[in-house]
């Protein structure tokens, strides 16, 4: 039996990849098509998450007829495209969450839908610690300061130096994929490692109010949740001792930044460390922008080479098993 897969990449070296891991993981035959589609993908938005409508849903429509299975990292699996690709049976999304399948809408049509959970969370996590240590260290601030023939001695004032990661106390709040690999990464530090996860039973799990009060630093890696919206504000910030870091790999909505922004300012908080924000691009004239102490990157903690390699892989390792006909690992549900 052939299957029919269609690998809808958003870059030939992502569609590669993906590919490769098919032949390499799946049994049997497979009449693999590609579809490269444009990155980002507009209208899906920055990392191309969408619900429904787009201007790839025809090529996307055409690329899918007669395919069984469909591997991607972005495209589109919207009512529309359901309803026209009739022989679809497996849609297997190659992120750490399902973005832009319409799950109702998949389940209602018999189309089975994977992903690729903790794909990244090696990378995220290793990006973490980076701007947790270039944050309380002032990397980007003294390099700044040298690339423009500044040689500042005062650097090892007292007041102008952060905490030590060795014998401090390091507050985790989401202890999922990621959470457990930094926490990880923080036991050859030294650091003490707090959690708070309401989901989740592990030694040393404390309340947020604890957690923030016992804290040196403050590293999310919650998921964006109505719960977890503004999670962290002007009032949890003030509970953190002051001279502290508070760091977000997470999401913008987990965080009020007006309120970081102040804490900075005011010098309560030592440092801060962005991945991510509410609204991205960051506009031109944000506060965010010209706040002390603030450090930035933009919203690629989750990249690297293996990130798209276990992407490709934990998705091949789906369509193996449909291809099997045994249970999908990381099947969405909606
Ligand atoms: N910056 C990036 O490039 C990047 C890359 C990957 C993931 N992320 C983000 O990092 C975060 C963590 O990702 P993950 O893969 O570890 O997710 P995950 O789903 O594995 O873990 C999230 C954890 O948050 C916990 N949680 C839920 N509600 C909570 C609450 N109210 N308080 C504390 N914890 C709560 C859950 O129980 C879970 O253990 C997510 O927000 C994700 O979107 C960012
Ligand atoms: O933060 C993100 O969304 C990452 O850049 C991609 O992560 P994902 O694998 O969770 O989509």
């Amino acid at each position: 039996m052939t299957i029919r897969v269609l690998a809808a990449g958003d870059h030939f070296v992502q569609n590669r990849l993906l590919i490769d891991a098919l032949r390499r993981e799946v049994p049997g035959e497979l009449d693999i098509s590609e579809l490269t589609l444009p990155w980002p993908v507009e209208p899906f938005g920055r990392v191309g998450e969408v619900d429904e409508a787009s201007d790839v849903e025809d090529e996307l429509i055409e690329a899918l007829r007669g395919v069984e299975v469909c591997v991607t990292q972005m495209a589109p699996l919207t009512k529309r495209v359901l309803d026209a690709s009739p022989d679809l049976r497996l849609f297997s999304v190659s992120r750490g969450g399902p973005v832009n399948a319409n799950l109702e809408a998949a389940k209602a049509a018999g189309v089975a839908v994977t992903f690729a959970p903790g794909r990244n969370a090696v990378a995220t996590a290793e990006h973490t610690l980076a701007m947790l240590l270039a944050a309380t260290r002032r990397i980007p601030q003294t390099h700044d300061d040298l690339a423009g023939g500044v040689w500042r001695g005062d650097y090892y004032m007292y007041d102008n130096v952060g905490p030590e990661l060795d014998g401090n106390t390091v507050g985790l709040v989401g202890y999922g994929a990621i959470g457990r690999r930094v926490a990880r990464m923080l036991e050859g530090f030294g650091a003490q490692v707090l959690v708070h996860d309401p989901y989740v039973d592990v030694p040393g799990r404390v309340e947020l109010d604890e957690l923030l009060r016992r804290s040196h630093f403050v590293s999310l890696h919650a998921r964006a949740t109505p719960e977890t919206n503004g999670m962290i504000g002007a009032a949890e910030i003030a509970a953190m001792p002051r001279g502290s870091v508070l760091v977000n790999c997470a999401r913008g909505a987990l965080v009020d930044y007006d309120a970081v922004c102040d804490a900075l300012e005011s010098g309560h908080l030592f440092g801060a460390a962005m991945d991510v924000f509410p609204e991205e691009p960051i506009p031109a004239g944000s506060r965010l922008l010209t706040t002390p102490n603030l450090i930035m990157t933009p919203h690629l903690a989750g990249a690297s080479k293996q990130t798209a390699m276990n992407a490709a892989s934990i998705v091949a390792a789906d369509v193996a098993r449909y291809v099997r006909g045994e249970p999908l690992a990381h099947l969405a549900t909606p």
